[in-house]
């Protein structure tokens, strides 16, 4: 009788659970072949029932989604029972830890967070998506203090495109978009600004602007949308903030504007970068080298199957070498020590 874990444990040495969430929990993991760090999301088919649907959604997200400050799926294993979703591993955790031992950020490193925030967000709308889910739970620190955005269960990708209106009211409450508690149909990158302006309130406040126990109570202050500006925020944050939560979302800042916002641009002088600095389309030659000499065969049939994006084991390995090349440490494949046959090679 094979159990659910038999693939996944041929691959990867299962250590502890660093968060479990609903219908999900997540373990450290390291893969066995490089001896990488990876993150394995573990959820149960049955337990799941008609959230079935939110994983499919987050799979089909992150696998259009491949961006330097968004969390990198590199496989899913299905079996009959389970669903594993092996991710990028980041050892700093959340950033809503980070804020809350901290009491609250300097503006230069709230900014510093917050540039890399909206250049997540910028690329997912680009790419026609919408998260839905912003806040800084979903956020993590990865080993260079950089940020990567996680949870792409309530990400979504309307068919007419991003002026399409929603309905589902989805998210956690604090974050939500006035037009998205009112019931009301809504724009999906409208509402993620408003939610990055919550966030970026948290980040340099340390709490929430509207926040109360009592749900209805503080769906009426975000309709109202007034808060505290405490006495240490700038004139210029005050200013983003103003813009961000806009309770008519026609009033509302536009993502084009916040790329060039002067308090985002204060100290760095450059636009936000939100292009995809490892888009799939251009594999990088020397993780392709390197397989192809590992897998005894020639680049342009590695290349071709990597390019199939299965989402296996070849996935994984591409990934985990393109990310050693970025940080610098040089990732080597153990040569084998027989060189692969079909039967063994998955080739
Ligand atoms: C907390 N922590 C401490 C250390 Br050290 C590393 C971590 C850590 O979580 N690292 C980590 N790396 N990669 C991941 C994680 C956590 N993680 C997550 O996906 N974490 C989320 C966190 N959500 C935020 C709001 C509700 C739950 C999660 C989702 C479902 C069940 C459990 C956790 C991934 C897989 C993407």
């Amino acid at each position: 009788m094979t159990s659910d874990y038999d693939e996944v444990t041929q691959r990867y040495r299962l250590q502890e659970t660093v968060g479990s969430g609903g219908f999900a929990k997540v373990k450290l993991a390291t893969h066995i072949l490089t001896g990488e760090k990876v993150a394995i999301k573990i959820m149960d088919k049955r337990a799941l029932g008609d959230d079935l649907p939110r994983v499919q959604t987050e799979i089909k997200a992150m696998k259009e989604l491949v961006h330097q400050h968004i969390c990198t799926l590199y496989e899913v294993i299905e079996t009959s029972n389970k669903i594993f979703m092996v991710l990028e591993y980041c050892p700093g955790g959340e950033l809503f830890d980070y804020i809350v031992a901290k009491d609250r950020l300097k503006e230069d490193e709230a900014r510093m967070f917050f540039r890399q925030i909206v250049s997540a967000v910028a690329y997912i709308h680009h790419k026609g998506y919408a998260h839905r889910d912003l806040k800084p739970e979903n956020l993590l620190l990865d080993e260079d203090q950089s940020l990567k955005l996680i949870d792409f269960g309530l990400a979504a990708k309307p068919k007419g495109g991003m002026k399409e209106q929603l309905e589902t009211c989805c998210g956690s409450p604090a974050y939500a978009a006035p037009e998205l508690v009112s019931g009301k149909t809504y724009i999906g990158s409208e509402a993620d600004i408003w939610s990055m302006g919550v966030l970026l309130y948290a980040l340099l406040c340390g709490f929430l602007p509207f926040d109360d126990e009592n749900v209805a109570h503080l769906y009426k202050k975000i309709q109202k949308g007034e808060y505290e500006e405490p006495r240490w925020l700038t004139p210029g944050s005050r200013q983003l903030l103003k813009q961000m939560l806009q309770v008519n979302p026609k009033k509302r800042i536009t993502m084009k504007e916040l790329l060039k916002n002067p308090w985002l641009l204060q100290g760095f002088d450059v636009p936000i970068d939100w292009e995809s600095k490892c888009e799939k389309e251009q594999l990088n030659a020397d993780c392709v080298t390197e397989m192809a000499v590992f897998n005894n065969v020639s680049r342009k049939e590695m290349a071709s199957k990597i390019k199939k994006w299965e989402y296996d084991e070849t996935t994984t390995i591409y990934f985990l070498l393109l990310a050693n090349k970025y940080n610098g440490r040089t990732l080597r494949l153990p040569l084998r020590t027989k060189p692969l046959t079909e039967k063994n090679g998955k080739l």
